[in-house]
C-alpha cells in the first residue's frame, strides 16, 4: 500500500521545516486518498488509480466520487479525534464493468470534524465529518497531534463557556435542544457548566450574583432558549456591573420626573445604574431579590467596569466575553437576525469556531409605573425590540395562554388586533444630524412630522456578514472603553416630539426578523450602528392597520410605507403614556412603565454570531 520511497512504513512527508505533512490515507466512504495538512487544513485528492481521470468515478452512469481535490480549511475545523481501531468503508471499482463496489477494511482511524455551508441555505452550517483510517497507529497519533496543534493557533474559540437551559422555552424543547448540540461542545473539548434554570428569574440570579472572578474565567455565556430568556441572562449580567449614564431626555421630560430630577443629570461620575426595581409589575425578572442599590454604587472603580471588594474587574465592553444563544424560544428574532437562520447546530457552530459579532444594546429607564407612583428609577436592557401599544397588549396576552407554546402569540395578537386599541401617548426622540437628509429633499410628511427621508427600498443596505454599516467609525469593541452612547451635550441635543394616540410604539435596535415577519420590522436595522429605530403606529382605520400587518407579514413588504407610521432613526427616546394602563413588551417580555427613557450602546457586547447572510 505505501509506495513513498522516504519511508517504508509510514508514508509521511514533511516538508518545509515541517509545516506541510503528506501522507495516503483511507477516507470513510470514498477510498485511499493522498492527504495534504498545511498552515490553513487539509486537503485531500482519492488516488488516481481508484478513478478514471476523464469521467471521474462511476458506476452505470451515476458518478459516485467528484475526482475534483476537496478541502477543509482550519477555520472551519472545530475537533478532531483518534477513534482506535475498527472499519472503514471504501469504495472500490470492481475490475468488471468498472462498477463500483463496497469495500471495508479495518484500521486505526481519527475523524475531523468541521462544518460546510449548506448549499441552498448559505446561513445553514451543517456537520462535515472526514474520518480516515491507517494500519499504522502512529501515523494516526501523528495526525491527530499536527492537526491539534494547528487548531490551537485558531485564535478566540471559546475553552470554558457557562450555559443555561431553559427548559420550558417554545415547545418546552429546551433541554432536548442542548442534548442535540451538546456533542459539539465536547468534540471541541469546550468546558460547560450547566445550568438548567428551575423557574423565571433563576438565570438572572446566577448573573447577577456571580464573581467576577466566575465570570472572567469563562469565555462566554449561552443561553438555550428564547429571546426572553437571552433577555434575562443579558439584564443579569449588565444590572450589577455597567455603571453608565441614564439616556439624555429633554428638559420637560427631566422636569416631569420630579424628585428624580437629579439623577437624570448626565454625570457619569453622579449617576449610578441601579438594579432596584419596585417588584409591583410581574416580570420574572423582579420576582426575586435584587443586589442592594447602595452597596451597587460602591462597585464602581470606573466607567464601564465594576471592581467587587474582593473581586477582580470585569469590563464592559467585553471584547473576549461573548454571549451565545442556542434558539429553543418562540420567536428566536436575536438569532435569526444574528446567523441568518434559526438552527440550534448551527448557532453550537458558530460558538465553538468563536465567530464574533458586535450588538447594539438598549438602555430603558422606568421612571414611573403610574401616573401617580413615585418609582426609584428600574433599569433593563433590550437586545432586539422595545414596544407598546400592541406590542405591550399582545405579549400581556399572550402570557395567559403560556401552555399553547409558539401558538400563543398568533391567537394573543389576533385578540389585541380585533381590540384595535389606541393609547395617548407623548413621544421624544433625539435627532442625529449626520443622519439627516437634506432639507430641500425633505417631503412635506416629513417635515409635519420632523421624519426623517428615509431611504427608498432599492438603496437600503442590509446587515449581513463583515457589514460595513456596523464597521465603519468604531473598531467594534475594547476593553476598558466606555460604551458609545448618544451625546449628553444638551447644545448638541435636538428633539422630535410626536403626541397623539398610537396603536403602537416600537423601537427596534435590529432588524427583528423571525418566522412571522420575515423581513423584520426594519429590514435595514444594522446589529451595531449604534441606532434605535422608532416606529410610531398613529391611530388608523383598523383596514389600514392589517394591511400594516399584512406587509409586515410578507417577504419584501413594505410596512413603514404608510401615512399612519412614522420612523424616526435616533439614539434615544423618552416615552409619556396618558394613561395608567402602561405595559411594555422588552424582548419578548412584559415591563410596565408610564414614563420612560431609553437610549442605545453601541456594540456594548459581543455574539458568537458572524451576521446574517442574507
Ligand atoms: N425553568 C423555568 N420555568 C419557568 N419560566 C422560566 C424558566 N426559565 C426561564 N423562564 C422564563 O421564561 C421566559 C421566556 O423564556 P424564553 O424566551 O426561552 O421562551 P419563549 O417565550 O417561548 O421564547 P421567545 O422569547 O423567543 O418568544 C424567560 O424570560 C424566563 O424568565
Amino acid at each position: 500500500m505505501d509506495t513513498n520511497e522516504d519511508s517504508p512504513h509510514i508514508r509521511a512527508q514533511l516538508e518545509d521545516e515541517g509545516s506541510v505533512l503528506n501522507s495516503n490515507l483511507f477516507l470513510e466512504h470514498v477510498g485511499e486518498v493522498s492527504l495534504t495538512l498545511n498552515s490553513d487544513g487539509l486537503s485531500w485528492k482519492l488516488l488516481e488509480s481508484l478513478h478514471n481521470e476523464k469521467d471521474g468515478l462511476s458506476c452505470l452512469g451515476i458518478k459516485f466520487i467528484s475526482k475534483s481535490e476537496t478541502e477543509i480549511k482550519f477555520s472551519d475545523v472545530y475537533a478532531v479525534e483518534f477513534i482506535n481501531w475498527g472499519l472503514i468503508h471504501e469504495s472500490v471499482l470492481s475490475n468488471a464493468g468498472g462498477c463500483l463496489i463496497r469495500h471495508e477494511s479495518e484500521m486505526y482511524r481519527f475523524t475531523v470534524h468541521g462544518v460546510q455551508r449548506s448549499k441552498t441555505r448559505p446561513s445553514l452550517l451543517v456537520l462535515a465529518v472526514y474520518t480516515f483510517g491507517h494500519k499504522d497507529l502512529q501515523m494516526c497519533h501523528m495526525w491527530v497531534n499536527r492537526i491539534n496543534a494547528l487548531l490551537k493557533m485558531e485564535t478566540g474559540r471559546p475553552k470554558s463557556l457557562l450555559v443555561f437551559v431553559h427548559p420550558l422555552s417554545g415547545k418546552g424543547s429546551g433541554c432536548r435542544t442542548w442534548q442535540t448540540v451538546a456533542p459539539i461542545f465536547s468534540h471541541a473539548k469546550v468546558k460547560t457548566k450547566v445550568i438548567v434554570t428551575q423557574r423565571a428569574g433563576h438565570a438572572f440570579d446566577v448573573m447577577a450574583s456571580i464573581s467576577n472572578e466566575e465570570l472572567n474565567s469563562h469565555d462566554g455565556v449561552i443561553a438555550v432558549g428564547g429571546d426572553g430568556f437571552f433577555n434575562e441572562i443579558l439584564n443579569g449580567l449588565l444590572s450589577s456591573r455597567l455603571k453608565a449614564p441614564y439616556p439624555p431626555a429633554p428638559a420637560d421630560f427631566v422636569h416631569s420626573v420630579g424628585s428624580n430630577d437629579s439623577v437624570l443629570v448626565h454625570d457619569p461620575n453622579e449617576t449610578d445604574v441601579e438594579t432596584s426595581c419596585e417588584n409591583e409589575d410581574h416580570s420574572p425578572l423582579l420576582s426575586s431579590p435584587r443586589s442592594n442599590p447602595i452597596e451597587l454604587s460602591n462597585l464602581r472603580t470606573e466607567e464601564g467596569s465594576c471592581d467587587r471588594d474582593q473581586d477582580s474587574k470585569f469590563s464592559l465592553p467585553n471584547e473576549r466575553f461573548r454571549f451565545g444563544i442556542i434558539p429553543a424560544g418562540s420567536t428566536d428574532a436575536i438569532v435569526i437576525c444574528s446567523t441568518g437562520t434559526r438552527d440550534p447546530v448551527t448557532s453550537a457552530l458558530h460558538i465553538v469556531l468563536g465567530k464574533r459579532v458586535c450588538l447594539d444594546i438598549a438602555q430603558v429607564v422606568r421612571w414611573k409605573t403610574t401616573s401617580t407612583s413615585k418609582d426609584v428609577p428600574c433599569v433593563r436592557y433590550a437586545a432586539s425590540f422595545v414596544g407598546y401599544g400592541f406590542y405591550g397588549d399582545v405579549i400581556t396576552e399572550s402570557e395567559k395562554y403560556r401552555w399553547m407554546g409558539p401558538k400563543r402569540y398568533d391567537y394573543a395578537g389576533t385578540k389585541v388586533f380585533l381590540r384595535h386599541r389606541s393609547y395617548e401617548a407623548e413621544v421624544a426622540c433625539l435627532e442625529v444630524k449626520s443622519e439627516k437628509t437634506s432639507a430641500s429633499s425633505e417631503t412635506v410628511a416629513s417635515k409635519r412630522y420632523g421624519l426623517w427621508l428615509l431611504p427608498k427600498k432599492s438603496e437600503r443596505v442590509v446587515c449581513r456578514v463583515n457589514c460595513s454599516t456596523c464597521n465603519t467609525n468604531r473598531s467594534c469593541v475594547s476593553t476598558s472603553v466606555p460604551p458609545e452612547a448618544p451625546s449628553s451635550d444638551p447644545e448638541e441635543q435636538r428633539w422630535l416630539k410626536s403626541k397623539g394616540s398610537f396603536l403602537s410604539v416600537g423601537a427596534a435596535i435590529i432588524s427583528c426578523r423571525n418566522e412571522r415577519a420575515p423581513d423584520g420590522l426594519v429590514a435595514d436595522a444594522h446589529l451595531s450602528d449604534g441606532f434605535l429605530h422608532l416606529i410610531l403606529i398613529k391611530n388608523c382605520p383598523h383596514a389600514s392597520y392589517l394591511w400594516h400587518l399584512t406587509q409586515l407579514a410578507r417577504r419584501g413588504g413594505n410596512p413603514l410605507n404608510f401615512e399612519f407610521v412614522e420612523h424616526y432613526k435616533t439614539t434615544a427616546f423618552t416615552f409619556t403614556s396618558s394613561s395608567d394602563d402602561s405595559v411594555w413588551n422588552l424582548d419578548g417580555e412584559p415591563f410596565q412603565a408610564h414614563k420612560l427613557s431609553a437610549q442605545v450602546f453601541r456594540g456594548l457586547v459581543n455574539l458568537f454570531a458572524s451576521g446574517p447572510e442574507v
